[in-house]
């Protein structure tokens, strides 16, 4: 868990310093700089911030870096600093490292901001990240496979980039990187399905929680991003000559994807053209099943439940991994995760936000939440016994 947090040059925030609870709450009015300290939290974590990739958006203008450090109550210390050319500096308990990935280990963030909210209407690479963050965090063995395949298929896309006829030399190169992407995929996707199996029961019971209505109609499921019958090498030999023509790698774990699914019997919820579109006959019940993407389902409200519900879901099964604390049920793992939510009273209505903060609080996890209000403290202060609850005013933060 983060005690101090410690923040320079990062957008509008100057110099901050912070002791930090449980469960923090940051009010301010638009533009105070309450986001930018949530940025703050998730750039140390995973150095790069969730609103802009170019380092020189989020450092404070007329500055040339942006530093953010936490002491952590195990007495740890984790520092980032951001250049503006993007160089990055790392420290963990002062001693600089060059992988992101030992303070992502040492610090898992998990973000709820509106931005998320579009989740199930973007491209797969948000959903396939949600899986990964699992993943990353509950199998040790996946980043270095995941750094292994990101670092050959660049180096093929680059190739594809450049050229449509390969010649000789290129061919058998390729090859041999098509030969090691095909390992590093299969276990790829080894501890992405391994991991998607154990989420599901996790997912069920989240929604069973916030969309009650729906619980027996929703459903994942995970593609691995191409046939996992037939080896990746085997499967991209075939279709050299498309990917030639595309310019990149069409299949692969990087295409890999989560979906939610909608199936309901005999529901009113639809109207004709889809039900005639999308029926089917379920043998077993006699009733017709209508089965769909739940994005095309569900109403705005209720998407936004469904990935605040992918997401709460994925805590548990987070702090379940680890060996089990019998008084509380969770892991006794000195590893806490933080929670960052942006703006959820938004977002979310009074309901939902209750089942969300009541979770969260029962949960072995940090929470930082923004609020342009104070309306939300009173339910805080009922779920946790000492919240720290913050001012933010043009940048400067004030503990109430
Ligand atoms: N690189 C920068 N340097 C200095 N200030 C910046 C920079 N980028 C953005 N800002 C300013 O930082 C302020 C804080 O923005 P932030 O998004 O954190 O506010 P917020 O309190 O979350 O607002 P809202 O409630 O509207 O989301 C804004 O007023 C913005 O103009």
């Amino acid at each position: 868990m983060i005690e101090r947090l410690q923040i320079s040059h990062l957008r509008n925030l100057t110099q901050v310093n912070l002791p930090s609870a449980a469960c923090n709450v940051i009010i301010g009015v638009n533009g105070s700089g309450k986001t930018s300290l949530l940025e703050a939290i998730f750039l140390l974590s995973r150095g790069k911030s969730f609103r802009h990739h170019q380092p020189k958006r989020y450092i404070q203008h007329h500055q040339n870096t942006a530093t953010v450090h936490a002491k952590i109550n195990d007495g740890s210390t984790l520092a980032i600093q951001k250049q503006a050319d993007a160089t990055t500096i790392l420290r963990l308990n002062q001693t600089t490292v060059y992988n992101q990935s030992i303070l992502t280990e040492q610090l898992p963030t998990l973000l709820i901001d509106p931005s998320t909210m579009d989740m199930l209407e973007q491209g797969s690479a948000s959903r396939r990240q949600l899986l990964d963050w699992l993943v990353f965090h509950m199998k040790q063995g996946f980043h270095p496979q995941w750094v292994a395949y990101q670092r050959l298929l660049k180096q093929r896309n680059s190739l594809l980039k450049k050229t449509r006829h390969l010649t000789q030399v290129q061919l058998a190169e390729l090859r041999s990187w098509d030969k090691g992407l095909s390992n590093h995929a299969a276990l790829i996707h080894h501890y992405r399905e391994r991991i998607f199996e154990e989420w599901q029961p996790y997912f069920a019971k989240s929604i069973t929680q916030l969309l009650p209505s729906y619980a027996e109609q929703l459903s994942l499921s995970y593609s691995a991003g191409y046939d996992t019958s037939i080896a990746l090498d085997v499967q991209l030999d075939e279709r050299l000559e498309q990917d030639l023509q595309l310019g990149y790698t069409r299949i692969g774990n990087h295409r890999a994807d989560i979906h939610v699914h909608w199936r309901s019997h005999g529901s009113t919820k639809l109207n004709d053209a889809l039900i005639n579109e999308k029926i089917d006959t379920d043998v077993n019940k006699a009733l017709p099943v209508l089965k769909e993407q739940a994005a095309n389902v569900l109403s705005r409200g209720e998407k936004k439940l469904l990935i605040t519900a992918l997401r709460l879901s994925q805590l548990p099964l987070l702090l379940n991994n680890a060996d089990s604390d019998l008084s509380t049920g969770y892991a006794t793992s000195q590893i806490t995760p933080v929670v960052l939510l942006d703006d959820i009273t938004a977002e979310l209505d009074d309901r939902a936000i209750h089942i969300l903060l009541s979770t969260l609080s029962k949960l072995p996890c940090q929470v930082f939440m923004t609020s342009l209000t104070d309306d939300i403290v009173p339910l805080v202060q009922s779920l946790w016994s000492t919240p720290n609850v913050f001012h933010v005013k043009q940048g400067q933060v004030f503990l109430s």
